[in-house]
């Protein structure tokens, strides 16, 4: 695990560009195409600054999302508008290359549709990511896997259904475990004070919380961390 710290937001967003370039540019050239996992939060507007800066071929890539909640597309909670809206019209992008949750249905049977596009998009049923880009919430919860939930176990599916979300909207499709940690690179973008206790019971006293058990097998996992979150490392 590698720990960075930097300044400020605008120096989370420079990082992400130079990671992002890199990890995307390797894969494209190792393997012929990138495949990006996306979360929702407070990441978006980092990725949303920081993917239109990157050098790269477009086409090559596939993005799917970490998380997504289960609400209508034009909704403001869902991720999918958020980038549709705010990152698309920055790139050459095609909306197409998403892999976007099935509307006006339930949870889980948007989580089982979800598995059937991974399916699709990878070319079998390992999901291999090239990179995750993660949030943590100020309750240790990473993707919607929350602290205490049982989800936290689930290693039967790899995209599972959550009604009872703790933070809203309630209803949502996660990746588990075994997709996260099967990841070629996870980085965790955080900011803020709100972050402060979290990131420090996690990196450094070593609580066992959801975001902390992102530890890929065989990747690279990276925190880039900004002053204020960092306060107490
Ligand atoms: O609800 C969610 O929360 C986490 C963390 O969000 P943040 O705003 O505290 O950064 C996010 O990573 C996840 O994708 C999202 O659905």
């Amino acid at each position: 695990m590698t720990i960075i710290k930097v300044s400020d937001e605008q120096e989370i967003i420079n990082k992400l560009t130079s990671y992002v370039q890199k990890i995307s540019n390797d894969a494209i050239y190792n393997r012929g195409n990138f495949y990006i996992g996306l979360s929702g939060g407070s990441v978006v507007k980092y990725l949303c600054e920081s993917l239109p800066k990157i050098d790269t071929d477009w086409s090559k890539w596939t993005l799917a999302f970490c998380d997504e909640r289960v609400v209508p597309e034009d909704s403001n909670d869902s991720t999918f508008g958020t980038y549709k809206r705010d990152l698309i019209p920055k790139t050459s992008l095609k909306e197409s290359q998403f892999v976007t949750i099935k509307q006006g249905v339930s949870a889980e049977e948007a989580a089982k549709d979800y598995i059937e596009k991974l399916k699709k998009a990878f070319g079998g049923d390992e999901f291999k990511f090239d990179l995750l880009l993660l949030g943590m919430g100020p309750d240790g919860h990473t993707c919607s896997l929350f602290p205490g939930h049982p989800l936290l176990t689930e290693a039967s599916v790899s995209v599972a259904s959550i009604t009872d979300s703790p933070k809203p909207p309630p209803a949502r499709i996660t990746l588990t475990f075994p997709v996260l940690n099967n990841a070629r690179n996870c980085i965790y973008a955080i900011s803020g004070s709100g972050k402060a206790d979290m990131v420090k019971r996690i990196l450094k006293d070593k609580e066992d919380l959801p975001a902390g058990r992102v530890k890929p097998d065989g990747g690279s996992l990276y925190w880039i961390v900004d002053e204020a979150a960092a306060v107490h490392l």
